[in-house]
């Protein structure tokens, strides 16, 4: 059991953690956040519950939060129910028509309701939207050889605007509709990239599975630079899944994000520690 002293310093603690928190509370004041989480960062119900509850926090503090989510490893559990073969090319899943149908039922369905429950759950307003909304995000086609994958073209981000004015989060499933009547895949890290550019976002937080952009030793990088990056993926260093969030992460700062942080959203109160304290972690991505 802990002494009565010890669980004093502990509480004095949490007070000097809060307190510690007014300068970032200040900064991020009617600040634009937009967090993507990815598939493999949104782990069990509880890891869902804190990351939900960290949203709402922003919201409560006067931050303007958007997610935008990722779902590949759900989509691979549909796709491999139906029997539907699927394989990646640079991080991006070749996307023929029958496989855009379970993308988009998994993402705007299931994956993203999850998420607008949690908020709810937690007293925030979650509202779950797709790129099609409001004609948030119209795509062209990426490159013929990977079928209906999207890159962003024509951004719309008003709806956003109303949904920050009502106190409401938005939930984004990285859908697109294409100039006539498609409707294309994009890459959450892309998505999440584009809509932080169209906003004009103070930060870009990329949330995923691994402590940061790793060098070829296996440590994390702290502060990458463009051509760290350029160098990094021509080495194969960076490959898979790190090549968008890379990418994204790079185009957001060049496009007016202020910074772009890649984390690991495995760490309970990942958000907060980024925002909020000196130990935010993982790695920061500079023009
Ligand atoms: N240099 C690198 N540093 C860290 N992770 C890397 C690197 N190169 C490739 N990866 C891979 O990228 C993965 C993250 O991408 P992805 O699986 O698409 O995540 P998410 O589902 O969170 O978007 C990591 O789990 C890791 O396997
Ligand atoms: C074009 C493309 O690759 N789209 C992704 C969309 C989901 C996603 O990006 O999910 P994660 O963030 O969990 O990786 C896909 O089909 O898997």
């Amino acid at each position: 059991m802990m002494k009565k002293q010890d669980m004093n310093r502990d509480w004095i603690a949490t007070a000097e953690t809060l307190s510690s928190a007014l300068p970032y509370l200040q900064r991020y004041d009617g600040a634009i956040v937009v967090v993507k989480l990815g598939g493999h960062a949104m782990g069990s119900d509880d890891a869902m519950e804190t990351f939900a509850r960290d949203i709402v926090l922003l919201r409560q503090v006067g931050v303007n939060p958007v997610i935008v989510h990722g779902g590949g490893p759900m989509i691979n559990a549909m796709l491999d129910k139906l029997a539907i073969q699927s394989e990646f090319v640079n991080g991006k899943r070749v996307t023929d028509a029958a496989t855009m149908e379970v993308v988009e039922m998994v993402l705007s369905g299931v994956v993203n309701k999850r998420i607008v429950q949690a908020i709810n759950r937690q007293g925030g307003a979650g509202v779950g939207l797709s790129g099609k909304d409001a004609n948030l995000i119209t795509c062209t086609q990426a490159n013929p050889d990977l079928g209906f994958v999207g890159t962003p073209d024509q951004m719309d981000p008003s709806v956003l605007h109303h949904l920050f004015e009502q106190d409401m989060i938005p939930v984004i499933a990285p859908i697109g509709a294409g100039p006539n009547g498609e409707t294309f895949n994009i890459n959450g890290d892309t998505a999440a990239g584009a809509i932080a550019s169209a906003l004009k976002a103070d930060r870009l937080l990329l949330l995923t599975d691994v402590s940061g952009v790793k060098n070829g030793a296996g440590d994390v990088v702290t502060e990458l630079k463009a051509a760290d990056v350029e160098e990094m993926t021509a080495t194969g260093v960076i490959a898979g899944g790190m090549i968008p969030k890379t990418e994204t992460a790079l185009s957001a700062v060049r496009n007016g994000v202020r910074a772009c942080t890649i984390v690991d959203g495995r760490v309970p109160n990942a958000v907060l520690l980024e925002l909020f304290t000196d130990h935010g972690a993982g790695s920061m991505i500079r023009p």
